[in-house]
């Protein structure tokens, strides 16, 4: 009996050039091939669902470099994928890594000799673009077609000849693209990128058969964008690389001078570019390539009327820089080769992992500029001039504090690295780095039900609202999309670090983990125990099942996580209103068995909790007793809200070393008001952290519950006749780091900005062009505000709009999520 043909889907081949050369293998009975030309954007969760459902029966993927995203969250989606086949030598559009724990197998495919003579297709669409816009070929065109007495009527061409070409990157592209300049059009080239040096430029014009001074090394890339004619974009995009031309580089440019890029989209700060285009204050630019590609139907860039009234005249192209017919072909003669040995069961040409997996980590990175931060809870530290290396692991490999800009290079040599390649990013006025924000309790079910039921006391609040919420996630497919809002909007207010309950059901805390992970949030997951006292419809139907789910969790986060580098287990018993004594000494056992695994609960949080606890379990003295009873208080323990703790519970908590989870808008918005004396844990030496315990807390954002800290800790100084003074400044914002990471147990490895700590950290921005120059809502920063002004302005004023950059184990995250 013949095998069964191998299941086979190509992706992303808008031409179908892929057919024919996949026709003999289908002829022979060896594969089945399905194409789905159009790309879907799997960051829409419609085309992701779509993309998951049309993908799963396939064994073997073929897609084209770069079109279709292969993130973690997608191939983790793909039960039957063995082999993904990309074309190209690189493709960040896949997670190589996740691949690989997955046994993925990708392969790639090598520039053929015959595509290397001459110059490559990207090179010639680069030129095709600045004679398109420097001529004006498009626009004439279209006059010529719509308007029949059309002839000569707009502004001349522009004479290439004597102009200067300034490119950004001389790699090969770079220099493929100056020989053109200099040997067909008579132009001076200037180049600049952040490892060019004059002996580099000159051995790149030796290359092409050019004298040395050929190309001009630019001393800034500043410098290039004010002294070029035609500015044109030859980079590797990376995170350094990413936003290589924004608003302020634009705004270096000539009047006169055109853009080009035909590189990657994200090298230019898109919005910036189009504004720049909208007020005309560049002649013209020429673009290949996209943030979002396909380029969006109702994109503005396919909409406005460029090169009319005041705007600059635009030139288009749907990235077809590599998209030549012979050099494509013979891309797909790599993919059908490979497949081939596959189904002869030969080893692979091109696997990439290994090539790509030091890239997909990030590269090394320095910031110099000012650094704030804590060392504990009374001592803020303010370092201007500060230079931090960060190694290619995240890791703060080395900090120099009283570092000029001018002495920067010194210690980058002096740190064993060589300064021509080592990129530096430079804050300026008004830039700042702080700790990532840590929130030590969250409900990732309740993101949507933020806001609701605030006049309610926290048990009919739980049967009221928050059950009816929490149980929409035993649908998983709404637990992935509301999971993926929650994380993201976490990381785009600097939430570094969270720990989360789930909800009861086992595989939507999966997604938890999963998502947490995808986005590279450093995070704590647990599903959430509770076999009693909740409606039938939510809650775990035993303690046994209860634990089964809970050990199985814990088994998924770590096989996904094996290192526990971000994301891990912990253990979430409701409280113990919703356990019973089966569940709670079955969770201890769990706790004994596996002494590093975290814990948290809900502990002494409001008086009809209390009071309900003490009937349910009378053989107890206090809730300090009763959870330590069960083996459930330890320095790997959370206790959210800890409002009203008799002495003999603090002297315990402090003795087992447990953390408290301070969430000030909760506990003053759900039911009475209540004020926890974090004085008093402060001055005990108990550790503290804060939590905006969503959905309890109205807020997601870790600066408003500073600052309900601020007021709740006011209020308790009024209320306590100065005996327990409020919270300052340097206070709040420890609680809500190195506080947190204390709590969270993980203070040896974030919290602080300390050599051999990992980089997670914030990029504050407080400088915009709005109105006084304001940079979102936060108060306007004046001439005279010192660090210290500008630092509490962000802290009590500021919003996710200042946080520029949000970094984790070094690698910049914001944008992605
Ligand atoms: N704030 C808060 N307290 C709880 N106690 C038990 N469950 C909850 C919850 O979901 N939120």
């Amino acid at each position: 009996m013949a095998a069964t043909p191998v299941q086979v889907a190509v992706l992303d081949d808008y031409q179908g050039i892929a057919t024919p050369k996949f026709a003999h293998l289908v002829d022979q009975g060896k594969i089945s091939v399905t194409y789905f030309p159009n790309t879907l954007n799997v960051r829409n969760a419609d085309e992701r669902e779509a993309q998951i459902k049309r993908l799963q029966p396939f064994e073997i993927l073929s897609t084209m470099r770069e079109r279709s995203l292969f993130n973690a969250d997608i191939l983790g989606s793909l039960p039957n994928l063995k082999v993904l086949l990309t074309t190209g030598a690189r493709n960040f559009a896949i997670d190589h890594e996740f691949a690989a724990t997955k046994g993925i197998v990708v392969a790639g495919t090598q520039r053929t000799s015959e595509a290397a003579n001459g110059p490559d297709p990207t090179t010639q669409q680069t030129w095709a673009l600045i004679l398109g816009l420097a001529k004006h070929i498009a626009r004439e065109d279209n006059a010529l077609k719509t308007d029949k007495s059309y002839w000569q009527g707009q502004d001349l061409a522009i004479s290439l000849p004597g102009k200067t070409l300034g490119l950004l990157g001389l790699g090969r592209l770079g220099q493929a693209s100056a020989k053109i300049a200099i040997l067909a059009f008579g132009m001076k080239v200037v180049a600049w990128s952040s490892s060019l040096t004059q002996e580099k430029a000159d051995a790149a014009a030796a290359e092409i058969g050019l004298p040395a001074g050929s190309i001009r090394v630019a001393a800034s890339k500043l410098d290039l964008l004010r002294e070029a004619d035609v500015v044109s974009l030859h980079y590797v995009l990376s995170e350094r690389s990413r936003g290589l031309v924004g608003k302020e580089e634009l705004a270096a440019m000539k009047p006169s001078a055109l853009l080009i890029n035909t590189s990657r989209g994200p090298l230019v700060d898109e919005a910036a570019l189009f504004e720049t285009l909208k007020a005309g204050k560049i002649r013209g630019a020429a673009i290949d390539v996209f943030d979002i590609e396909p380029l969006p139907a109702d994109s503005p860039w396919r909409t406005t009327e460029w090169g009319k009234n005041g705007r600059s005249e635009v030139l288009l192209s749907p990235h077809m820089g590599y998209a030549v017919e012979d050099y494509i072909g013979s891309l797909y003669d790599q993919v059908v080769e490979n497949l081939e040995r596959h189904l002869a069961g030969q080893e692979l040409l091109l696997e990439m992992a290994e090539q790509t997996i030091p890239q997909m980590r990030g590269l090394p990175l320095a910031l110099h500029g000012t650094i704030i931060h804590t060392l504990d809870a009374s001592t803020l530290e303010i370092l201007q001039d500060c230079l931090l290396i960060i190694d290619s692991d995240g890791k703060i490999e080395k900090i120099f504090k009283d570092t000029p800009a001018d002495k920067v290079n010194a210690c980058i040599s002096q740190a064993g690295h060589s300064p021509d390649v080592f990129p530096v990013k430079y804050l300026r006025r008004g830039e700042f780095l702080i700790p990532g924000f840590i929130d030590t309790h969250y409900h990732a079910p309740q993101y949507a039900q933020r806001g609701l039921g605030r006049d309610q006391t926290l048990l009919e609040w739980l049967e009221n609202v928050t059950f009816a919420h929490e149980r929409k996630f035993e649908d998983v497919a709404y637990a992935k999309r509301m999971y993926t809002a929650c994380v993201q909007a976490g990381i785009k207010q600097g939430v570094t670090t969270a720990s989360y309950y789930g909800s009861v059901h086992v595989e939507a805390t999966k997604i938890l983990a999963e998502t947490c992970l995808e986005q590279r949030q450093r995070a704590f997951v647990g599903k959430c125990n509770m076999n009693r006292s909740s409606p039938e419809w939510y809650r775990d139907v035993s303690a046994e099942e209860s634990l089964k789910e809970t050990r199985e969790l814990v088994a998924h986060v770590r096989s996904i996580d094996s290192e526990g580098k971000l994301v891990k287990p912990i253990l979430t018993p409701r409280f113990a209103i919703t356990c019973d004594d089966t569940l709670l000494s079955g969770l201890g056992r769990i706790v004994d068995e596996t002494p590093d695994i975290h814990v948290q609960t809900h502990f002494n949080e409001a008086v009809d909790e209390m009071e309900y606890t003490r009937q349910l379990y009378p053989q107890f003295q206090h809730e300090a007793d009763l959870y330590d009873e069960f083996g459930l208080l330890g320095p790997q323990t959370i206790l959210a809200h800890s409002i009203f703790l008799k002495e003999e519970e603090m002297d315990r908590i402090k003795a087992k070393g447990c953390g408290i989870a301070h969430c000030p808008i909760s506990t003053a918005t759900l039911g009475e008001f209540m004020m926890a004396p974090i004085r008093e844990y402060l001055r005990r030496g108990i550790k503290v952290g804060l939590g905006t315990d969503v959905g309890g807390g109205f807020s997601s954002s870790m600066l408003d519950i500073m600052r309900h800290a601020f007021i709740i800790s006011k209020a308790r100084e009024t209320f306590t006749k100065g005996a327990d003074p409020a919270l300052k400044l340097n206070e709040g914002f420890f609680l809500a780091t190195l506080g947190g990471a204390q709590v969270c147990g993980i203070h040896d490895k974030v919290g602080n900005f300390i050599e051999g700590k990992e980089f997670d950290a914030l990029e504050i921005h407080t400088i915009g062009s709005e109105p006084c120059g304001s940079l979102g809502v936060m108060s306007p920063i004046e001439d005279e505000d010192s660090i210290e002004a500008i630092f509490e302005k962000f802290l009590m004023t500021g919003d996710d709009r200042n946080i520029a950059k949000v970094y984790i184990a070094g690698q910049s995250v914001k944008e992605t999520a």
